[in-house]
């Protein structure tokens, strides 16, 4: 029996299909196709009004498309009903930009919150959870601090803790070195590879970062207006002669090196 017969097509937990969108006449997406594969990480990139934060909008439900589909677990989002969609994003772990903690709850209470509000999960339980989460996270001597008293790497950790604490199987990150000195972002690659690893999830990332990307994804997206030019892993990314990706490296590089701090 030759090995061909065991290989299987990797299943694509999401998948965008010629996907098009406009907001008062204006193209925000004109055709964008993406798979991400079960279990791998994707990072989109692409320069400011590109149509990045438009796509993941569309792959939680937040926003219909004009044209294409947009398929979950094979399940197109634009078709799901309100408590489809309550379904599926349960099975989303969401870490937007602003971690939107809650100021008021301490950082044990912020993790515990979904577990509290969606599920019904006794509180010895939730005690358990919450603690193995927040050791997982680096963050088992903070449960009683509260958001205003961390750094904001420890925000994110915590962000990252509540957003995964229901085992999400899919990661959406939009942004999540936003702000952040280069030791921090340097936490939070390692929180999304360690997603991947703990969670075996499958992970979709947005981020301006070009060193945290190649660092982080299995495959590479770079849109421009409105559409993805470029796919691909990132060896083959480093290579592309598409003029587009070559252009946003060079702009990487040199805000780069403006961006470095003069010597002392
Ligand atoms: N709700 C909306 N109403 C009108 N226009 C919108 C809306 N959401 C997005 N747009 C427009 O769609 C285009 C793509 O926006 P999007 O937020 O996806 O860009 P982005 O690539 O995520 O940018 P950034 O990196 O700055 O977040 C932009 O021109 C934006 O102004």
């Amino acid at each position: 029996m030759s090995d061909t017969s065991r290989e299987t097509t990797p299943k694509l937990t999401i998948e965008v299909k010629d996907l098009y969108k406009s907001f008062g006449g204006q193209p925000a997406l004109r055709g964008v196709s993406l798979v991400v594969p079960e279990g791998t990480t994707c990072v989109l990139m692409g320069v400011s009004g590109s149509g990045k934060t438009v796509l993941m909008k569309h792959i939680m439900g937040l926003i219909r498309p004009d044209k294409g589909v947009v398929l979950v677990e094979g399940e197109e989002v634009a078709k799901m009903n309100e408590p489809a969609l309550n379904q599926m994003r349960r099975k989303l772990g969401i870490l937007f930009q602003a971690n939107a903690l809650f100021d008021s709850l301490n950082v044990f209470d912020n993790v515990a919150f979904p577990l509290r509000e969606r599920t019904n999960t006794p509180e010895p339980e939730i005690t358990k959870l919450v603690n193995q989460t927040l050791e997982k996270v680096g963050l088992s001597h903070a449960a009683t601090r509260f958001p205003g008293e961390l750094s904001g790497g420890m925000q994110k950790r915590v962000g990252f803790a509540r957003a995964t604490i229901l085992q999400p199987k899919i990661l959406l990150y939009d942004d999540p070195t936003a702000g952040l000195d280069p030791l921090t972002t340097a936490a939070v690659n390692e929180i999304i590879t360690k997603g991947k690893q703990q969670l075996g999830a499958t992970s979709l990332v947005i981020t301006p970062d070009v060193a945290s990307a190649f660092g982080t994804a299995d495959n590479l997206a770079l849109m421009h207006e409105g559409l993805i030019v470029e796919y691909g892993p990132p060896e083959h990314f480093k290579q592309s002669q598409h003029p587009e990706v070559k252009a946003f490296l060079r702009n990487w590089l040199r805000r780069r090196s403006e961006q470095r701090p003069p010597k002392a």
